[in-house]
């Protein structure tokens, strides 16, 4: 978080203000964050490693108070999973749950597939695998409306075409709430709120959203219903359901 290559954005607001770029973080380096780390292997191990840290804290959290969520599943494809730090922790719980992580080429080149746990390289707004389920955690707050509209539409794509019935999406993210109702716990956390709304507003072209916006896209996208559950601190686990 606090490398040049990120904290340099912040410094050209005003000129980002006046131009027609999509971020700060474009105006600064000429190409967007994704493109930047496909080309930089600094950063791309930088923020790799930051998100497999991220993931070590929620990986026993949803595996023990979510189990649930889980049981049942025979296939997951965690989309933009990253180093697959969760998904290992998943198909250790459940054995059986054959799990795909898809993220860009420079993200999984190097890694190796084991047992039920299989790595691919692709596009989420072209194509995701078939499957019972599609895991989204830290995806959608890295993008605007009209993207996640897209990335939904092919998540909802992938499990129709696995199962005519059931299937869900799962997202791990923030949903912004007023302070008395962040899990009845009494804390102040406007400003880390508004820090992540305007961190993704630099580096990418995202946003954090309240439960209406978010309801309005999965409505958008053609889901049904949904449910939120608070799961640790600013994370919210919301399943999504066709
Ligand atoms: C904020 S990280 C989240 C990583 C992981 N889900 C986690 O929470 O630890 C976003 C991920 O989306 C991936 N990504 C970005 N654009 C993508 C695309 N078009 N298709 C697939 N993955 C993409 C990035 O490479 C990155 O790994």
């Amino acid at each position: 978080m606090l490398d040049p290559i990120l904290t340099e954005p912040w410094h050209c607001l005003g000129t980002w203000f006046k131009n027609n770029d999509h971020t700060p973080f474009d105006t600064t380096h000429g190409k967007t964050f994704w493109d930047y780390a496909g080309h930089d292997q600094k950063l791309n191990s930088l923020f790799n490693e930051g998100m497999a840290s991220d993931a070590r804290l929620v990986n026993s959290i949803l595996i023990d108070k979510c189990k649930k969520v889980l049981e049942g599943l025979n296939s997951l494809v965690d989309v933009g999973g990253g180093t697959g730090t969760l998904s290992k922790a998943i198909v250790d719980a459940f054995p059986h749950l054959e799990c795909i992580v898809l993220d860009l080429p420079h993200v999984v080149a190097n890694l190796q597939d084991s047992g039920n746990l299989k790595y691919v390289a692709g596009d989420m707004f072209k194509e995701i695998p078939a499957s019972d389920a599609i895991l989204l955690k830290w995806i959608l707050h890295d993008w605007n409306d009209d993207e996640c509209l897209k990335i939904l539409k092919r998540c909802k794509e992938a499990i129709s075409r696995q199962n005519k019935k059931g299937g869900k999406v799962m997202i791990i993210d923030m949903v912004l709430m007023k302070n008395e109702k962040m899990n009845g716990e009494a804390f102040n956390s406007t400003e880390t709120q508004l820090f992540f709304d305007m961190l993704m507003m630099v580096l990418v072209t995202g946003k954090e959203r309240q439960e209406e916006e978010w309801a309005k896209l999965f409505f958008a996208a053609g889901f049904s219903n949904y449910k939120i559950t608070p799961i640790l601190g600013l994370r919210s686990l919301i399943q999504v359901f066709p």
